[in-house]
């Protein structure tokens, strides 16, 4: 009898032997791939249906003509309860080879961005309307729209900023220069806006030129919280290069860990700017930027003619090391007690005596 059950123990053993060997893997990757695609799809439509605070109606919304195109979007011109407004579609899908795992990241990440913008309130920053996971009942009237909207298109909502961005402004100014009044003006609006970013624990990570808006009056909004974060209380939980070259700190293009003070970084890039009215390493590639700022430690020539004051602050925020970099508050600080009373700012080109040593045009 004893002899006969392990007879039989041995038969199952052989049994799973041959079993597992027979195992069809590549049936069990597809069985897996179709299991997780209808997760994705369940908690797509469990976004789509929570309602948040910031869910916006879109009845009240109406769109006209289109600002900008960019990678992942367009901005159209709009009216929210007879608001000017910018909105912004996010239309993920539009290459047709985004998976449902991607959309699903992408969508999650929206979310994040827009819970992290609509509870912040300050004059130096977009002001946030809303914004809705879906795009079903919005209204696109504009003639240069691309149609219909993929089905898992996503649109935020926020004031409308007439006066473009910095960095168009700065263009326009870019042989006129700006008086050094209106460059302060623009340093401390960034400054205050970061400082009260931080305060939050917010982390921008993409501080440019391009990514400040002006209002009719002129005065600077912080924009595109495409890749803002809440600061880590560990600094190695944020790496990973984000940002745009020519304003990222050494410490994140080369990988390392960072904190809010790659903000600061990016904030003396700007600064030199604003008051250059020009763009920092244009004849460099990009190659050559990044292991030049990395390992030789370059920055922007700073004019002659920028008054002692500025370029210290310009210096002490560009520095290599994150821990030697100021604060927001205390640069807002020390730009408020910059006298602007007695000029200052760049020589023009067209005149002389002219700044030498900044362009080649007006080199020595
Ligand atoms: N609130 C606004 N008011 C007026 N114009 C805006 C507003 N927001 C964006 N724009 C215009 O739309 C353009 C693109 O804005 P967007 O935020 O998509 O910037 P982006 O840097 O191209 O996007 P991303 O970095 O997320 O790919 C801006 O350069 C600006 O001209």
């Amino acid at each position: 009898m004893e002899k006969k059950s392990e007879e039989e123990g041995n038969n199952i053993k052989k049994e799973k032997i041959f079993r597992a060997d027979k195992i069809d893997l590549k049936s069990l990757d597809r069985q897996l791939e179709k299991h997780l695609s209808r997760v994705w799809s369940r908690n797509l439509e469990v976004n789509l249906k929570a309602k948040e605070e910031w869910d916006i109606d879109l009845a009240k919304l109406a769109t006209s003509n289109v600002i900008a195109r960019g990678t992942y979007g367009t901005v159209y011109k709009g009216t929210y309860d007879g608001q000017d407004v910018a909105v912004k579609v996010l239309d993920w899908e539009d290459d047709g080879n985004e998976t449902t795992a991607k959309t699903a990241t992408n969508r999650a990440l929206f979310r994040q961005e827009v819970t992290v913008w609509h509870k912040l309130n300050h004059p130096d920053v977009t002001k946030f309307v809303g914004a809705s996971m879906g795009t079903t009942n919005l209204n696109i009237r504009s003639a240069d729209s691309r149609g219909s909207l993929p089905q898992q298109a996503c649109c935020v909502v926020v004031e409308y900023l007439p006066g473009g961005t910095l960095k168009q402004h700065l263009i326009r100014h870019k042989s006129k220069k700006l008086a050094f009044k209106a460059v302060i003006k623009l340093a401390l609006d960034l400054a205050r806006g970061l400082c009260y970013l931080h305060s939050e624990k917010i982390v921008h990570r993409d501080v440019k030129t391009e990514n400040m808006l002006l209002d009719a009056n002129k005065n600077l909004k912080i924009a595109d919280f495409g890749v803002a974060r809440v600061d880590a209380l560990n600094p190695k939980d944020m790496t990973g290069e984000t940002g745009t070259l020519g304003y990222m700190a050494p410490e994140v293009i080369d990988g390392k860990p960072y904190n809010r003070r790659c903000d600061v970084y990016s904030f003396g890039i700007c600064l030199w700017e604003i008051y250059c009215c020009d763009m920092p390493y244009h004849d460099l590639s990009f190659v050559d930027v990044s292991s030049a700022v990395v390992l030789h430690n370059l920055r922007p020539d700073i004019p002659r003619c920028c008054p002692t004051a500025l370029a210290t602050i310009m210096k002490t925020c560009w520095d290599g090391n994150p821990q030697k970099r100021p604060e927001m508050k205390e640069v807002v600080k020390m730009l408020e007690g910059i006298d602007t009373s007695k000029g200052g700012g760049m020589i023009p080109e067209d005149q002389s005596p002219g700044c030498f040593c900044f362009t080649p045009a007006r080199g020595p």
